[in-house]
């Protein structure tokens, strides 16, 4: 096994992960590691493994990648694997826990942190225990977004009746938004009345998301798919809750890069860019602007485990 014995268990909203300190750079895992120790029965269990390591020791690094966690001063890097083993280009919960398990570490000092990762240097700023999010919250810069033509794709889950508009966002890892119901009494502008009107899908708590969906027409390298219910709608802030089937690993109980492109896409359909989304592990902040967005949510580290 290439992986080090101790292992630590962690969490960021219910979103958990097996991860491990790589410091000499030479435990990089193979996918079949990545599987034995995301699965939840034969092995410890989590949606993803993160190897916390050099920008150096990661081989599959363009000269650009290692370069931009150079100029961005990133000592530390997130290897990010999904628990099928695949590789995945961003993890903003993974981002939380990973700076929890750096910071007890001790290999940052004061408090932010500079992360890098496939799709660039990440800042995190600790700001403890602050409601409504919980304990060892972490404010995230996950940076520039890229969004697709609004309602370009349709989202279907095959076993359930209906469908609705999904719209692309580039959160530096790939994420298709479905909303899919708003609350009675929300003010309804007509890009939203647009959305809400192709949408035939039954309400967010009530979807099978053990079922990958299907997106029409299909992304080449798949998807995280998001689908959401927006429950209030203020002029500066709104509230929302999502649910999410992941690319590499099937539903969780949070995505952080898929929080992110839930409010760019929230934004694009109302004109307001700070959201409060309730997921099944818990609520977090995103704050959307124009250049980039915020993700603010709390980590959790559950347990060191000696391997045997
Ligand atoms: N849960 C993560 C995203 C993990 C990677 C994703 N499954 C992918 O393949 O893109 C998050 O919090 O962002």
């Amino acid at each position: 096994m290439s992986i080090p014995q101790r292992v630590t268990k962690a969490h960021a909203t219910g979103n958990d992960f097996v991860l491990y300190l790589d410091a000499a750079g030479d435990r990089e895992p193979t996918a079949a590691e990545v599987r034995f120790l995301c699965d939840r029965h034969f092995g410890v269990g989590g949606d993803g493994l993160i190897r916390l390591t050099r920008p150096d020791a990661v081989a599959d690094l363009t000269a650009a990648q290692r370069e931009a966690c150079a100029q961005g001063g990133a000592e530390w890097f997130m290897d990010y694997r999904n628990a099928d083993g695949s590789l995945a280009e961003m993890c903003g919960n993974g981002t939380r826990a990973t700076a929890l398990f750096a910071r007890r570490a001790g290999l940052f000092a004061g408090g932010t942190f500079r992360l890098g990762t496939r799709a660039g240097v990440k800042e995190l700023a600790y700001l403890g225990d602050l409601e409504p999010y919980g304990r060892d919250v972490f404010r995230v810069d996950i940076g520039a977004w890229r969004m697709g033509e609004r309602g370009a794709h349709r989202v279907s889950i095959p076993g359930t009746e209906g469908s609705a508009p999904g719209t692309f966002v580039d959160m530096g890892n790939p994420h298709v938004v479905a909303i899919v119901g708003a609350a009675a009494g929300i003010d309804r502008t007509p890009a939203l009345r647009e959305a809400l009107a192709c949408a035939g899908l039954p309400d967010v708590p009530d979807l099978d998301l053990a079922v990958k969906p299907v997106v029409s027409p299909a992304i080449p390298t798949d998807q995280n798919v998001e689908f959401v219910r927006i429950d209030a709608l203020g002029e500066d802030a709104g509230a929302a809750t999502m649910r999410v089937n992941e690319r590499g690993c099937g539903e969780t109980l949070s995505c952080g890069t898929g929080l992110c492109a839930t409010a760019v896409t929230l934004r694009a359909h109302t004109g307001v860019g700070v959201w409060d989304i309730t997921v099944r592990g818990g609520v977090l902040r995103v704050e959307v602007s124009d250049g980039d967005v915020r993700l603010t949510g709390s980590a959790t580290l559950v347990a060191d485990l000696d391997l045997l």
